[in-house]
């Protein structure tokens, strides 16, 4: 199928974001199975484990905040593809500006949903997918752990983009449900089932095919997966694409701000 034209000076389809997505799929699936390695360490997310001198929360915590900070010198947080967990205190950039196309409306920057991405990740997803246990590598597992919630919080912000050229495609439609402020409408807007199935039998395919032993002889793999593709598919159903979803209505509710 031909890709659609764009409409826009950028060039910016939705052909072309939903290609992103699905390359960041990859991303995701291992990142997952990177921290599948470790089993769920759980001193690691305990505040009373450490007692390192001004954090006061879990070892987690403190290894993303500190990260992000590194980061933020280096200048990751200028992408507008980029979210924090922790936005507030973060250092300026200390490299030189790169020039990012403005793609999104203003509006866009207000929008965070981290706090919601991270209790998902360590409340709901991460007991699914990692074994019982204790290791003692608490500052690989917190490692880890970040990948897959940058992965992951990247993956989900990308819902502004998305929002961003359905609403240029079909402004018409659009228009009337921000005007309203109506959430419904903009959910029923944006939804597309039939890429949403696509998606989770995709993703569960992925973590099939990155997830076993490539043994040299006979192929026919018998072993069980690094990552159970029932997860991954779920992680998606109830989680990446809702919440996605919510980032895509949350943008266009302040897009004719
Ligand atoms: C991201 C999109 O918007 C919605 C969210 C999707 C997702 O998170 O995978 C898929 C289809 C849509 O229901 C899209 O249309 O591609």
């Amino acid at each position: 199928m031909a890709k659609a034209e764009s409409n826009v000076s950028d060039g910016l389809t939705l052909d072309l974001v939903r290609d992103s997505l699905i390359r960041q799929e990859d991303t995701i699936v291992f990142s997952l199975i990177e921290r599948a390695k470790f089993p769920l360490n759980s001193p690691t997310y305990d505040p009373s484990y450490t007692s390192i001198p001004g954090s006061c929360g879990s070892l987690v915590e403190f290894i993303v905040k500190e990260t992000e900070a590194i980061q933020a010198k280096a200048g990751r947080y200028e992408n507008p593809e980029e979210h924090p967990f922790f936005p507030d205190n973060l250092p300026p950039s200390l490299v030189p500006h790169h020039k990012y196309p403005k793609v999104l409306h203003p509006a866009a920057m207000f929008v965070n949903i981290n706090k919601m991405i991270w209790d998902m990740y360590f409340n709901k997803l991460l007991p699914l997918f990692v074994t019982p246990g204790d290791d003692g590598n608490y500052a690989s597992t917190a490692a880890r752990d970040l990948e897959c919630l940058q992965a992951l919080s990247r993956r989900i912000h990308y819902g502004k983009l998305v929002a961003e050229v359905k609403f240029r495609d079909e402004r018409k439609d659009y228009e009337p449900a921000i005007r309203a402020q109506d959430r419904d409408t903009l959910i029923g807007l944006l939804t597309f089932a039939n890429v949403e199935e696509a998606v989770k039998k995709r993703v569960a395919k992925k973590a099939v095919t990155f997830g076993r032993d490539v043994q040299l002889g006979d192929d026919g793999n018998k072993g069980k997966y690094k990552l159970d593709p029932a997860i991954v598919s779920r992680l998606y159903g109830d989680w990446v694409i809702p919440l996605t979803k919510e980032v895509e209505v949350e943008y266009l509710l302040h897009r004719l701000d």
